[in-house]
């Protein structure tokens, strides 16, 4: 998260006096993040966050994210609750934007995962995608591939101030990805940016998920690869092909991929590389001016989309072939 938008000290109060949440006790912006403003907010009753929904975010969609998180709770997932304001509301309008606010969830999320992350994660995964079969409501994946090329359009005259060529590689790659992309997985509802800052752990115990404002309808694979492309590079972007048997043991603990999952992951993984070089791009090159954001290194999802341009079957991933 970051903040993008102010809230003024009288709008506040007038906007959580339609709520039975107690007094205010604290109110701060949270400097995490890059989509949203969120904002910690502590009261007599209970801490919460506060959540103001910026650019990205369609206005029309917010009943989705919403009503996903108050299902997926419901199936006991540790997600955010939405809290509803007295009217039975919840979403409501603060600073000129929808806001909300939900439960807030306890636990830290991890910079360098480790092993027993990883395969945590991929059961976590799992158990998502389970509790999400019966939701109801459908989204689609706008970042996925139809949107990829509108997306590179806008960065495209730019994308070699990033990195000379970069404009003609992504090009390249995704001619092959709108020609070879699968057609048929499993699917249903995704998360769609599980990353480690989304996913809180108390000591070394996965304890909740967190941030489903791209959640949608997808290949259920495609949310697998976007955390091994999230989870399983060091720093250094070396693949750890450790971390990666880890994370897909955890999944398949509770859902075995299809044969047609299994050989589709690579070109997956690439898709989930491209939808966040491409996201970035666009970020790095449109910094809204004023903003507590800090845009993230595209160049990194360059590195692991080559990474999965050079792999030639699971094996590279940790899987028996
Ligand atoms: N329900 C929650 N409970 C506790 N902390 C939260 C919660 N939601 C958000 N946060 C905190 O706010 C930060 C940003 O939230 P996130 O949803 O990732 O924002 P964005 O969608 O803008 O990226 C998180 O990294 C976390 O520190
Ligand atoms: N995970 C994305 C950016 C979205 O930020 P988040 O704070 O919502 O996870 C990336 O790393 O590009």
């Amino acid at each position: 998260m970051a903040v993008y938008t102010d809230v003024g000290d009288e709008d506040l109060a007038a906007f959580i006096a339609d709520y039975d949440i107690g007094e205010l006790v604290s109110f701060k912006g949270i400097a995490e993040g890059v989509e949203n403003s969120n904002f910690l907010l502590r009261t007599t009753a209970a801490s919460f966050i506060l959540t103001l929904y910026e650019k990205r975010v369609n206005e029309a969609e917010l009943p989705f994210f919403i009503g996903l998180m108050q299902h997926l709770a419901g199936r006991g997932i540790n997600c955010p609750t939405p809290v509803r304001a007295r009217s039975g509301a919840a979403l409501g309008r603060l600073a000129g934007r929808p806001a909300a606010i939900v439960t807030f969830l306890d636990g830290v999320s991890v910079r360098r995962p480790r092993l027993p992350h990883c395969a945590q994660l991929g059961v976590a995964l799992a158990d998502l995608h389970a509790a999400g079969a019966d939701f109801a409501v459908h989204r689609t994946n706008a970042l996925s591939l139809p949107g990829w090329r509108p997306l590179f359009e806008r960065s495209a005259d730019r994308a070699d101030e990033v990195q000379p060529g970069l404009a003609a590689e992504i090009d390249a790659e995704l001619g092959r990805l709108e020609a070879e992309w699968p057609k048929a997985l499993p699917a249903g509802v995704i998360h769609a940016d599980l990353f480690p800052d989304n996913v809180f752990f108390l000591g070394d115990d996965l304890s909740g998920l967190i941030d489903f404002y791209f959640a949608c309808n997808d290949f259920l694979a495609y949310d697998l690869v976007i955390c091994l492309n999230a989870w399983c590079f060091e720093t250094d972007l070396q693949f750890n092909v450790t971390k990666a048997r880890a994370l897909i043991a955890g999944y398949e603990s509770r859902r075995p991929l299809t044969p047609g999952e299994r050989a589709a992951l690579p070109l997956l993984a690439r898709g989930a590389a491209m939808r966040f070089l491409l996201s970035r791009l666009y970020d790095w090159l449109n910094v809204p001016p004023g903003a507590l954001v800090t845009p993230k290194d595209p160049i990194e999802y360059l590195r692991k989309l080559r990474f999965h341009q050079r792999v030639t079957g699971v094996g590279a991933y940790g899987m028996t072939p």
